[in-house]
C-alpha cells in the first residue's frame, strides 16, 4: 500500500487568525492565554482538516507563533545570554529574538532574519556561542504531539535536523571563531534526548528535514550526517523511526554522505529534480522508504497526476509499493491556506489553481491511484486531465505580441548610454546633493488608516476620487516630514501600494490575484503573491502619477520607486509553462517603459528594488546558476537602461548576501544594502574599489527599536573606516512599512543627525 503524506500544513490560519492576535498580543491588548487558544484552534483545525482528507502521514510540530526555527533554537537553549538575562516567558523571548524588545529595563535588539533558502520564508538565524550550553528547555514537540493525540490524530512530529539547524545558523558577535557544526557532538545528546521524550510519547515515527543537503556542503558538514544518525541510532533510549527529508532541489550530490545512515527512510523533492529517483532509490537500504514529493509545496497549480503517478510508478518498480510514500515535495507553508473562499477569481483561471487544502485532496488521490490503480480514482484522474489540458491551450496564457518583443531584444537595450564617471558627472549637475547623502528605501509606514481606507475603496465604500484624495494627502505628509527631517532624496512614501509586488502584479496584464491567498514571509507579515497565468504586458503607466504629485511638492529630488523584474517575479507564483527567463524579461520590458515614463515625467531618481534577486539564485553552483545570473543581471539592466546619463538608478538588497560580483554587474547608480545587523565589514571590503555608490543601511527597520544618534555614528564611523567615505550613502537597511510612525520619526532623525555630524567632520 501506498502512503499519502505531508511535510507541513500554513499555520496562519484562512482568516489570518495568527496574525491578528499576534499583533493584539503585542499590543497588549489580548492575554498570552488568548494567544494560546488561538494556537491550539489553528493546530486543531488543521489536523482535522488532513484527517478528513484522508491523508495517512499528519505532521505535528509544524505550527510556531514566529518562526519554526527560532521555536527550536529555544527549545535547545540556542539563546545567548543577551535575551536569557531577562528571565522572559519562552513565547516573550521568543518574539524578542524575532523582531528586538525595548521596553523599561529591556533594550535587545532581533537575531538576524535570514532567507529560507530560496523561499520568500525568513527564518531566524540560531547565533552560536562557546558559551552556548544545549539543554531542553522546553518539549514544544511533544506537547503538540499529545494535543493532536488528544484530538484522536496520531501525528508524525516534524523536527529540523541537527546537521542543517547547525549549518545554518552562525557564530555570535563574541564567538567569530567558532564553527557551529564543531557544536555537532555537544547537541546531539540533547537532540537525542528530545527525540527519546516524542518515543515515550508514543510517536512511532519523526521527519527530520535536512534541507542543506540540496546545497553545496563541506567535507566536514557532509561527515556530520554519519556522526549525527549513528549517533542517534545507537542512543540508549528508543527513538522514534526517522525519516530524513530534503526539498528544494538535488540531493544526488551529497547522497554519499547520507547512503546507508541507519534511519527509517528518506524525502526527496521529485517535482524540482523528477531525474533524481534514479539515483536516490539506488541508494536506500533494503527496508528504507522513500516519500516522493509529487504535489508541490512551493507554488499554486495542479498537480498533473498523470505525470505524477508515472514518478511513483517508477518508484514502486524499484522498491515496492510497501516502501513508496506520496508526499507534498515540502512543507505547504509556502502555499496559500485554501482556494475555496476564492470567489472572484476567474472560474476558468481558478479550475487550474491548487492551494494548500486541495493539495491534500491531491496527495490522497495519486497515493491511491498509486495502490488500487487509476480506475479506483477515474473520475479525479479525468477531470485533472481536462484542466491540465484546458489550461495548456487556453488564448489566456499567449500573448503574440509580447512574445515578439521579448524576442527583439537587443544588446543596446541592456546598457546605458555611458559609462558610470560620465553619469555621476551629469547627475552631479542634475541633482546637487551633499557628501553622505541620506534617504530613505521607499515605504513609510502603513498605518491602519491607510489599510482601512484601501478596504473601503476595494470594497466601493468610497470612489476613487476619494480615495486618490486621501494617497495624496498621506503622500503630503510623508514630503513634509521629510524635508522636516532633513532628508537629502526623498520618497511619496508608498501609501498607494499593498505590497510592493501585488501591487504591480494588479496593475500588469498576464497576472490574477487573490482575495485571501496570504503566505506568512515572516513573524505576523504575510503576504498575497499575485499569480502570473499569462504572458506579461504594462497596459498602462503605473506609478507616473504618485510621483510626479510628490515631485511637485518639494524642491528636492523626488526618487521614483518601482520593483524589479526579479523581485516580481520571485514574489508572485510563476508559470511553470515557459521559462523563468522569459517571464523575467517579460516583466523587465513592461518596467523598461515605466522607468521611461518617470523620467519623462521629470523624476530623475528612480529605483527599482531586486531584494529577491539573491533568493532566486539556483542552491548549487554550476551552469543553472551562471545562466540565472546572466538573466537576472540583464533583465534589470534592461528595465532600466533606457534613461539618460543624468538619472540616477538606484536600486536596493535585503535579506542577503548578494554575491558584490552581481551588485557590480547591475551597473546601478547607487545600491542600498541591507547593513545593520551584520557583525563584521568584510563584506563591504570587497566594495572598496568599486567606482558606483552604495547606502548601507544603518539601522534594522524590523525592529521597533530605535537606535540612539550615538550608536548610528558608531555604525558610520566603523563603515568608513573601510569603504570610500565619498561614495557612502546613508539609509535605513529597508522600507518602514512595517514601522510605526513615531519610531520612524525617531531612527530617521538620529539618522540623519548622524549623518550630517559626518558631513560636517569631513566638509573641508
Ligand atoms: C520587503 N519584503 C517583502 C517580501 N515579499 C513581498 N511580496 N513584499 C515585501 O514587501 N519579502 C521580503 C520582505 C519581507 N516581507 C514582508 C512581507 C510582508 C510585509 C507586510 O507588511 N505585509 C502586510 C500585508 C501587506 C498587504 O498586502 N496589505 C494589504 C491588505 C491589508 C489588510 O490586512 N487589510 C485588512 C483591512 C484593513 C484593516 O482593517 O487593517 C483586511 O483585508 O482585513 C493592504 O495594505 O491593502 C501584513 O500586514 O502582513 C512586510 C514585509
Ligand atoms: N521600496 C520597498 C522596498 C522593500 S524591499 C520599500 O521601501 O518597502
Ligand atoms: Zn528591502
Amino acid at each position: 500500500m501506498v502512503l499519502s503524506s505531508v511535510l507541513g500544513f500554513p499555520r496562519i490560519g484562512a482568516q489570518r487568525e495568527l496574525k491578528k492576535t499576534t499583533e493584539a498580543y503585542w499590543a497588549g491588548k489580548v492575554d498570552i492565554a488568548e494567544l494560546e487558544r488561538v494556537g491550539k484552534d489553528l493546530r486543531a483545525q488543521n489536523w482535522a482538516k488532513q484527517q478528513a482528507a484522508g491523508v495517512d502521514i499528519i505532521p505535528s510540530n509544524d505550527f510556531s507563533y514566529y518562526d519554526h526555527i527560532l521555536d527550536l533554537s529555544l527549545s535547545l537553549n540556542i539563546v545567548a545570554e543577551r535575551y536569557s538575562k531577562y528571565n522572559l516567558s519562552t513565547i516573550d523571548t521568543t518574539f524578542a529574538m524575532g523582531r528586538g524588545l525595548q521596553r523599561e529595563g529591556v533594550d535587545v535588539p532581533a537575531n538576524e532574519m535570514v532567507k529560507w533558502f530560496d523561499s520568500n520564508y525568513h527564518y531566524v538565524r540560531p547565533t552560536f556561542s562557546h558559551s552556548t550550553a544545549f539543554k531542553l528547555n522546553n518539549t514544544k514537540a511533544v506537547d503538540e504531539y499529545l494535543e493532536a493525540k488528544a484530538q484522536g490524530i496520531e501525528t508524525r512530529p516534524v523536527l529540523i535536523g541537527p546537521v542543517s539547524l547547525l549549518f545554518l545558523g552562525k557564530a555570535d558577535k563574541d564567538s567569530q571563531d567558532l564553527e557551529p557544526i564543531s557544536l555537532l557532538e555537544k547537541l546531539l545528546p540533547i537532540y537525542a534526548d528530545y527525540l527519546a521524550k516524542i518515543a515515550a510519547a508514543g510517536a512511532a515515527s519523526v521527519q527530520i528535514d535536512e534541507p542543506i543537503l540540496v546545497l553545496d556542503l563541506p567535507e566536514n558538514v557532509q561527515a556530520a550526517f554519519k556522526t549525527a544518525y549513528e549517533f542517534l541510532a545507537n542512543y540508549q533510549a528508543t527513538l522514534p523511526k526517522i525519516t530524513i527529508a530534503s526539498y528544494f532541489g538535488d540531493a544526488r550530490p551529497n547522497l554519499a554522505a547520507i547512503k546507508g545512515l541507519p534511519v527509517a527512510g528518506f524525502h526527496y523533492d521529485f517535482v524540482r529534480v523528477p531525474e533524481q529517483l534514479e539515483e536516490v532509490a539506488a541508494a536506500l537500504t533494503p527496508e528504507q522508504t522513500l516519500s516522493v514529493g509529487i504535489v508541490d509545496g512551493r507554488n499554486v497549480w495542479k498537480a498533473d497526476f498523470a505525470k505524477a503517478l508515472k514518478i511513483v510508478e517508477a518508484a514502486k518498480a524499484k522498491i515496492g509499493a510497501d516502501r513508496v510514500v506520496v508526499a507534498t515535495s515540502s512543507s505547504l507553508l509556502h502555499t496559500p491556506v485554501t482556494l475555496e473562499n476564492e470567489i472572484k477569481l476567474n472560474p476558468e483561471i481558478k479550475d487550474w489553481l491548487s492551494f494548500a487544502t486541495q493539495k491534500l485532496d491531491e496527495v490522497v488521490i495519486i497515493a491511491k491511484a498509486a495502490t488500487h490503480g487509476v480506475e479506483s480514482v477515474a473520475a479525479e484522474f479525468a477531470a485533472n486531465a481536462a484542466s491540465i489540458a484546458a489550461r495548456a491551450s487556453s488564448s489566456i496564457t499567449n500573448d503574440p505580441a509580447v512574445r515578439q518583443r521579448v524576442e527583439s531584444i537587443t544588446a543596446d537595450q541592456i546598457k546605458r548610454k555611458s559609462a558610470f564617471a560620465t553619469r555621476l558627472e551629469e547627475q552631479k549637475k542634475n541633482l546637487n546633493l551633499p557628501s553622505f547623502p541620506t534617504t530613505t528605501i521607499g515605504s513609510f509606514p502603513q498605518t491602519k488608516e491607510i489599510r482601512i481606507n484601501r478596504n473601503k475603496f476595494t470594497k466601493g465604500e468610497i470612489t476613487a476620487a476619494e480615495y486618490e484624495k486621501f494617497i495624496e494627502q498621506e503622500i503630503a505628509e510623508v514630503v513634509k516630514f521629510q524635508e522636516e527631517v532633513g532628508l537629502d532624496v526623498l520618497v511619496h512614501g508608498e501609501p498607494e501600494r499593498n505590497d510592493m509586488v501585488q501591487y504591480f502584479g494588479e496593475r500588469l496584464k498576464g497576472f490574477v490575484f487573490t482575495q485571501n491567498g496570504w503566505v506568512q514571509s515572516y513573524g505576523s507579515r504575510y503576504v498575497r503573491p499575485p499569480i502570473i497565468v499569462g504572458d506579461v504586458s504594462r497596459p498602462a503607466p503605473m506609478t507616473v502619477k504618485e510621483s510626479k504629485f510628490a515631485q511637485s511638492l518639494t524642491s528636492k529630488p523626488m526618487k521614483g520607486m518601482l520593483t524589479g523584474p526579479v523581485t516580481c517575479l520571485r514574489w508572485s507564483f510563476p508559470r511553470n509553462d515557459i521559462s523563468p527567463k522569459q517571464q523575467a524579461q517579460q516583466l523587465a520590458l513592461a518596467l523598461r517603459d515605466e522607468v521611461n515614463d518617470l523620467e519623462a515625467a521629470g523624476i530623475y531618481v528612480i529605483q527599482v528594488d531586486e531584494p529577491a534577486i539573491r533568493e532566486g539564485l539556483p542552491l548549487r553552483a554550476g551552469a543553472e546558476r551562471d545562466d540565472y545570473v546572466k538573466y537576472a543581471v540583464e533583465s534589470f539592466r534592461l528595465s532600466t537602461s533606457g534613461v539618460e546619463d543624468k538619472t540616477q538608478i538606484h536600486s536596493h538588497f535585503c535579506y542577503s548576501d548578494l554575491d558584490p560580483a552581481h551588485i557590480k554587474a547591475l551597473d546601478a547608480d547607487v545600491v542600498s544594502i541591507e547593513f545593520s545587523k551584520k557583525d563584521d565589514n568584510k563584506y563591504i571590503e570587497e566594495f572598496s574599489n568599486y567606482p558606483n555608490h552604495i547606502g548601507l543601511g544603518v539601522f534594522d527597520i524590523h525592529s521597533p527599536r530605535v537606535p540612539s544618534q550615538e550608536e548610528l555614528e558608531a555604525k558610520i564611523q566603523s563603515i568608513v573606516g573601510v569603504y570610500p567615505k565619498e561614495n557612502l550613502w546613508v539609509n535605513p537597511d529597508c522600507g518602514l512599512k512595517t514601522r510605526k510612525w513615531d519610531e520612524t520619526k525617531k531612527q530617521l532623525t538620529n539618522m540623519v543627525n548622524a549623518a550630517k555630524i559626518y558631513r560636517e567632520k569631513y566638509s573641508s
